[in-house]
């Protein structure tokens, strides 16, 4: 946000949601991307949030995703594949350096809510607070069917 007057966040899979790798919906999400950068003080004005939902054909994906967002003059990318199609379809791609990569993944973050861990420091705190108002964490054991209750 420091290098940009304004950012589009992708929320990619949008179609997905209760699933291992994708427990929360598209509207979930935004939820959760809104409250991190209130946390930050970022105003709303400066950031559009557009789910995008995948397609079956990887060749097209960087045009499917024109359609779904405004004008855009660079992409900011670390997965591989998001890189490719996009260079393949002559958009300048940034790869930012990986923040505190070991301590933010949230495949482990997702494995410690599984697990019953302490996640809580590992997200913003007004995310923490959504996602155990809409027990998230209980969705997720469930649908990994480790629920306790069972
Ligand atoms: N700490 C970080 N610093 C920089 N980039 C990151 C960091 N964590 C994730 N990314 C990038 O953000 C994207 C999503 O990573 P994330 O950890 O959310 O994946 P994930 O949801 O665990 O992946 P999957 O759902 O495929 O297991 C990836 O392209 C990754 O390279
Ligand atoms: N064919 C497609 O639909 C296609 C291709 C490349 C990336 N994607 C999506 O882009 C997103 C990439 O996410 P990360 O950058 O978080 O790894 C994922 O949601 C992925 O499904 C979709």
């Amino acid at each position: 946000m420091q290098r940009a007057d304004q950012v589009i966040v992708l929320i990619g899979s949008s179609q997905e949601s209760h699933t291992l790798s994708n427990p929360f919906t598209a509207g979930e999400r935004i939820e959760m991307i809104r409250y991190a950068l209130d946390e930050e003080g970022i105003e709303p004005s400066r950031y559009f949030l557009i789910p995008v939902p995948d397609i079956m054909m990887n060749s097209v994906w960087a045009y499917h995703v024109k359609t779904y967002v405004p004008s855009f003059d660079v992409v900011v990318a670390r997965n591989p594949l998001v890189i490719r199609l996009f260079k393949e379809a002559n958009v300048e791609v940034v790869e930012p350096p990986m923040f505190y990569r070991e301590k933010y993944n949230s495949t482990v973050i997702r494995k410690m809510m599984i697990n019953g861990e302490d996640w809580g420091k590992l997200v913003p705190k007004s995310v923490y607070n959504y996602i155990k108002s809409i027990k998230g964490d209980d969705r997720l054991r469930e649908i990994v069917g480790t629920d306790k209750k069972r």
